[in-house]
């Protein structure tokens, strides 16, 4: 993200495209009502002068000497009823028009937005704090900024031709006070311009805060963090860590409270003297026969209308100028380079038949970052398996990431059947691709759906699914379910007074869940490359058994990549390859490198003396 990217100062040039990208926007997500919605805007803005002019003109014909009798009285009584009326009405019309364009609006800028991040390929954009900082704010503005933007745009044209009309009315009554009430308006017009410059340069600069605030909130009430915050008795701590951000956000946004106060008040005490002396100055003339009562009422209406106006106008306009600086990062944000390079016509990937080959790929996670990889060379040939053991942080689930594309090498390239991935579409190569990652999801979806959306297009095909659950070995965990496949696995859909009726949500155990993983995987039949990364880890030892057996079976035509720190799992592979550190430092079949003297002999030694030791133990016990 450039600097530039960050900038909130907005030129006028930008502020403008913005505008009309707001505009554009608003009128995309529902053109009736928004012509609807500026009619009424404009007939509210014209209503205030009409009604003042109609009421000067009735109070002065109802005055000594003048008589306002019978018919003639009729169309200006009958006038001011239909508009006063009509003034009463219109809100309600207009909130009715407003609200129907903004669901218009949220559901248009959901698209854009969640579509954008949809494109990116990569993870690398997730994992950057500041993208997430920007992304938070495009998601609060997006759904805000549009509609506030066209809202205050519209109030402001209600505002301008009621200011514009009851001027007109003001002039006709006294010249002098409609220059000295406009005049007075402008320093606020500016103060409030320069605060919301401040407001939006203050949302972005606490937004670290706000993210570390919400990381709190999320270990407070996360179920899975709860029972470590509890064991370790980390409520105080985690609580004590959000007060200090939100005591840090608080005392920026009181700052910028103060500054408005004192910016503020002496230019509402300025009004308020104007519209007093205004007043007293009318009321003078009045009474030396200078004016009529309807002038007076005239001018006492027009002053604090147009004052009243003229506030609004301010106080829309900068609400749409903040609004505005923000639109910037959902703009930006829906306009972001991808993250990844996709050649304009990619080739397609071919059903694998040669292999796949790792050649000397270097790798690290950012510019700063050590090398996770460094040189790794290695081929899968079509159709045999391949296992990666190394100690923790040896770069294996990189090895996953980058096959996958998530990432591409900074050195070195990755080809399928001798093309490199980066010349692949990367939905087409995924495609190819069936894997169990390490950190698998559980989602909250009924246990049919877990296991069906591993291959969308067949979902719903229940024989497929149960097929799955089968080889995962979880098919009977499922069916022992309330309402075995329709059950919900998911506790945050339940409705209050749910727990224990029928149709509630379950939740499984950790080892069950990964099985249904599994079954996701195995969901995605006839894929090129199965990968398996720490398939087995959760498991019990018998269904840890049954569910390689399962996985041998169905590996047997296809490539497969295998992650596994129990090289009892592992042994089967056609080759196994050790990383230390980001380089390959053994490679062979199990019965040569056992035979070593290397890690991986060790690392066997070391696993399989701690199961004699404990056969050992029980044995005696
Ligand atoms: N998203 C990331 N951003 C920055 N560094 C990362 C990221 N993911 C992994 N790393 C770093 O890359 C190195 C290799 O991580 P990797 O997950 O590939 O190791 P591994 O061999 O799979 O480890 P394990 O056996 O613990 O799963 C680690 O030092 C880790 O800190």
């Amino acid at each position: 993200m450039t600097p530039h990217a960050l900038d909130t100062s907005g030129g006028r040039r930008d502020l403008i495209r913005r505008t009309v990208e707001a505009m554009a926007l608003t009128w995309r997500a529902g053109p009736g009502s928004c012509l609807a919605f500026l009619l009424l805007t404009i007939a509210q803005g014209l209503l205030p002068a009409g009604i003042t002019l109609c009421t000067m003109k009735v109070l002065d014909r109802i005055a000594p000497g003048e008589g306002l009798h019978g018919p003639a009285a009729l169309p200006l009584v009958a006038t001011l009823g239909v508009l006063t009326t009509l003034y009463a009405l219109l809100p309600g019309v207009s909130d009715y028009a407003r609200s129907r364009l903004q669901r218009g609006i949220i559901l248009l800028v959901q698209d854009q937005l969640y579509g954008a991040v949809n494109r990116f390929i990569g993870l690398s954009r997730f994992e950057s704090p500041a993208f997430l900082d920007r992304m938070r704010l495009a998601q609060d503005a997006a759904f805000s900024a549009p509609d506030r933007i066209t809202m205050s745009l519209f109030a402001v044209v209600q505002q301008f031709l009621t200011v514009v009309s009851l001027i007109a009315v003001l002039a006709t009554v006294s010249p002098l006070m409609t220059v000295i009430t406009v005049v007075a308006a402008l320093p606020a017009l500016a103060v409030e311009l320069s605060l919301s410059r401040e407001r939006a340069r203050l949302m972005y600069s606490i937004s670290p805060r706000n993210r570390r605030q919400l990381f709190y909130q999320r270990m407070l009430l996360d179920l899975t963090a709860i029972k470590e915050v509890r064991l370790f008795g980390l409520g105080g701590f985690l609580l004590g860590r959000m007060h200090h951000e939100t005591r840090h956000i608080n005392a920026a946004e009181e700052r910028l409270d103060r500054r408005t106060l004192v910016r503020q008040g002496p230019l509402c005490a300025l009004g308020a003297v104007i519209a007093a002396g205004g007043l007293a100055w009318m009321i003078t003339g009045a009474l030396r026969g200078e004016h009529t009562v309807g002038e007076v009422s005239a001018f006492i209406a027009t002053v604090s209308g147009v004052q009243g106006a003229l506030t609004a106008t301010i106080l829309q306009g900068t609400g749409a100028y903040q609004a505005l600086l923000l639109l910037g990062h959902y703009t930006d944000l829906t306009r972001t380079e991808p993250d990844l390079p996709v050649p304009s016509a990619p080739l397609s990937t071919p059903k694998l038949s040669q292999g796949i080959e790792f050649d000397d790929v270097w790798f690290r996670y950012g510019e700063a970052a050590p090398w996770v990889l460094r040189g790794v060379s290695f081929t899968l040939p079509h159709g045999s398996s391949l296992a990666l053991v190394g100690l923790n942080g040896a770069g294996k689930s990189t090895v996953v990431k980058l096959l996958c594309r998530l990432y591409d090498p900074i050195r070195g390239a990755i080809r399928w059947d001798g093309v490199d991935l980066r010349d692949l579409d990367p939905a087409e190569l995924r495609d190819r691709i069936s894997a169990v990652f390490q950190d698998y999801v559980e989602y909250d979806f009924s246990a049919a759906d877990n296991i069906g959306i591993g291959d969308l297009a067949h979902r719903t095909e229940m024989d497929r699914v149960m097929a799955a659950a089968r080889r995962a070995e979880v098919h009977d965990v499922v069916t022992a379910l309330p309402q075995g496949y329709g059950t919900l696995l998911s506790r945050i859909f339940d409705e209050p007074g749910d727990e224990g009726a029928e149709g509630a949500g379950m939740t499984l155990s950790g080892g069950q869940w990964q099985r249904l993983a599994l079954a996701r995987a195995m969901m995605r039949e006839g894929r090129d490359l199965l990968i398996l990364d720490e398939p087995s880890a959760g498991l019990d030892p018998e269904a840890e058994q049954r569910v390689h057996r399962q996985l041998s079976a169905y590996r047997e035509d296809a490539t497969s990549l295998l992650i596994s720190h129990r090289l009892g799992t592992v042994r089967r592979a056609d080759r196994i390859v050790v990383l230390a550190e980001g380089r390959i430092i053994e490679s062979g079949r199990h019965a040569e490198l056992v035979q070593g003297s290397g890690t991986y002999a060790r690392l066997f030694r070391l696993q399989a003396s701690g199961y004699t030791e404990r056969a050992e133990t029980e044995g005696r016990c």
